[in-house]
């Protein structure tokens, strides 16, 4: 169960002169446009108060703080009474949890539980206990191990549901997480390990991709709730802790308890495996004090503790100037504020729960929490996912293929569909082309013979001129003459002749719409051949950097020329036929089975035939794709 890791940030990435190589090799592009103002998020700030303790009761101290669910204020009377000088302030906060709060409240409402789900999204995340000494930061972080764990143990039980809640899930994608925890205490300026105890003064170093991390520490791999608690309880036992004046179990260093997670993500369409990796930090944090009050035996011990909360202090007031000019951030002054870089204006999601005693008699130490909390939230992170950068290309590669394939899928629908697009659609049933060509003849026949059969053939029949004289003939025969030349002069020819004018107009105003729609699909041709081709450059590069690095798995090689092929293939597959070539395809489907429809005559006497509208457009070759000259590189 136990491995040796050489980093505190340790993950599993390849060695860092090769992922070096690797950002050189690819390329900077559009992929990777990041909108760092709208990815700035604050850090989240809660406060805790805790409970009058009973020597506090017994001196009789008072209340010196209100509060109610997002504020804090110093009640101004009493504090004023004690005449320490500080004004009377309300601070506002995320959430501010009061004495009666449980270790409950604290951990579902402060908004871990998102911080969590962040971590096991690939997000570092940290969540930082700060307050003076005694006031409830071990509490709330580690908390009674009887009977009111903390938010540690809270978190580790919430991970693990939500672990088997997610990979439960598999839907698009299988996923595994492996869990891993280290534990770490900073005393007197020295790491150690807490969970090999032998394993002192521990070297933080500097690295381009992790930032500051601890060399050698150990992490500790674990399957299951059991395993994590058996983990974070040996690391806890072993932390430094004495007793003084304030606080009898006060601890004496900075601790720190990590959990990690790899997450392995593998496309059940392709089979491609990525890999994130996030992790959450808990860090209970030594409390200052006064060494006058808190009366404690080793004076280097407070001194150092006092040292290094000073340094936390001077970074958080550096990041949370109002000034316009970056000051200067004093990161490196302390083994703590360095490990801290990543979570106080760095890449990390974080949250700080500022405790504070409601004491009279700490009213000082207090005011002094609230203004440092409230100057962590001003801090701003810009929060990301720790992906591999070969696999976060990768997978934006696959992304910008699926983007690609809908836009072609689109266009090609578009070009091809029987579905006339909106506007032609309009034009259709304005013209109301249906009841022109189909109904107003129908209803008129109708009409016609329920009144006079013997009319019916005569009216509804071919009008050809050779035939038209015999039909006058005939009509004379059968007495029906008036009734013909009626209907013939009368206004139900006119009405005919208008609603063929008004269908011819119509057919032009199709075909002028139709044109200025292929024309649109032509234009979008090139830009889709310069997609394609920027696409295709990418992948040769990718084919590259593929090619280099040696630890590269074949398969995944593999993978990506066989998207590639699919591409090709998809290209070749993708020419676009005439989309006029039969505008009966744009029409209702009962005009196909109507006569009628067949030949109708312009206003010059031509012959229109609806198909011959297609004409109007060149070879359907032309709307074809160019297949990528690039691809046979690939
Ligand atoms: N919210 C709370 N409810 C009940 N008891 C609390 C609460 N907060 C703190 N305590 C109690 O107050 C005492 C001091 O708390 P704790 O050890 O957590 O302080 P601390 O800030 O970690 O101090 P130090 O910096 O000295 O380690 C403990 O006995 C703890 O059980």
């Amino acid at each position: 169960m136990f491995s040796n890791s050489p980093n505190f940030n340790h993950h599993p990435h390849p060695p860092e002169n090769e992922v070096g190589d690797h950002q050189q090799e690819i390329p900077n592009n559009d992929f990777d446009d990041i909108d760092i103002e709208a990815k700035k998020e604050p850090i989240k700030v809660c406060i805790r108060i805790r409970p009058l303790n009973a020597k506090e009761k017994k001196r009789g101290d008072e209340l010196v703080v209100d509060f109610d669910d997002f504020s804090i204020g110093f009640n101004p009377k009493i504090y004023k009474s004690k005449g320490s000088g500080v004004r009377e302030k309300a601070f506002t906060f995320d959430c501010c949890f009061g004495p009666n709060s449980t270790q409950d409240d604290v951990f579902s409402e402060s908004g871990l539980t998102t911080l969590l789900k962040y971590a096991i999204d690939g997000y570092s995340s940290t969540i930082f206990a700060y307050g003076q000494t005694g006031s409830g930061k071990t509490y709330t972080i580690i908390g009674n191990e009887e009977d009111s764990p903390g938010i540690l143990q809270r978190a580790s039980m919430f991970i693990f549901d939500y672990i088997a809640h997610i990979t439960a899930k598999q839907e698009e994608a299988q996923i595994s997480i492996k869990t891993r925890a280290s534990c770490l205490e900073i005393y007197q300026e020295t790491v150690n390990d807490l969970l090999n105890t032998s394993s002192k003064n521990l070297p933080v170093r500097w690295s381009n991709r992790d930032g500051f991390f601890v060399e050698n520490l150990c992490v500790v791999e674990v399957d299951n709730l059991q395993e994590l608690m058996t983990v974070l309880n040996e690391g806890i036992s072993n932390r430094k802790v004495a007793s003084h004046e304030l606080n009898k179990d006060s601890s004496r260093s900075h601790s720190i308890f990590t959990i990690q997670f790899e997450v392995t993500t593998s496309d059940v369409n392709d089979g491609f495996e990525s890999k994130k990796y996030g992790s959450i930090r808990f860090v209970d944090l030594a409390g200052s004090e006064k060494l006058k009050v808190s009366k404690s035996k080793s004076v280097y011990e407070t001194s150092s503790i006092n040292k290094s909360l000073l340094t936390l202090g001077k970074v958080i007031s550096a990041l949370s100037s109002p000034k316009k000019e970056t000051p200067y951030v004093p990161f490196r002054d302390s083994k703590l504020t360095k490990l801290l870089m990543d979570s106080l204006g760095g890449e990390a999601k974080t949250m700080m729960i500022g405790c504070i005693t409601p004491s009279s008699h700490y009213a000082e130490e207090t005011h002094r929490t609230l203004t440092y909390a409230s100057r962590v939230k001003k801090i701003k992170n810009i929060p990301v996912t720790k992906i591999d950068p070969k696999e976060k290309y990768i997978m934006k590669l696959k992304e910008e293929i699926k983007s690609l394939r809908d836009e072609l899928a689109v266009y090609k629908t578009k070009s091809v569909s029987s579905t006339p697009s909106t506007k032609v659609r309009t034009i259709v049933s304005r013209s109301d082309y249906r009841a022109a060509v189909i109904e107003f003849p129908r209803v008129e026949r109708r009409r016609v013979s329920t009144k006079h059969p013997e009319a019916d053939q005569v009216l509804f029949e071919p009008k050809l001129p050779f035939i038209e004289k015999k039909r006058k003939d005939d009509r004379a025969a059968t007495g029906f003459t008036k009734i013909i030349e009626s209907n013939e002069s009368g206004r139900d020819e006119e009405e005919e002749h208008e609603k063929r004018k008004e269908i011819n107009q119509s057919i032009q105003s199709l075909k002028g719409l139709l044109e200025e729609e292929r024309q649109i699909n032509l234009e979008k041709i090139p830009q889709l051949k310069a997609k394609i081709r920027l696409l295709a450059e990418d992948n040769k590069r990718w084919k590259r950097i593929v090619r280099r690095n040696m630890d590269f798995d074949s398969e995944e090689y593999d993978k990506i020329k066989l998207e590639n092929k699919i591409l090709k293939k998809f290209l070749e597959e993708s020419g676009i036929p005439n989309p006029l070539q039969d505008l009966k395809n744009y029409l209702p489907p009962s005009l196909e089975e109507d006569h009628e429809l067949d030949s109708l005559s312009d206003k010059d006497g031509k012959e229109s035939r609806i198909s011959d509208i297609s004409d109007v457009y060149s070879d359907p070759s032309e709307m074809n794709l160019v297949s990528c000259k690039d691809e046979e590189d690939y």
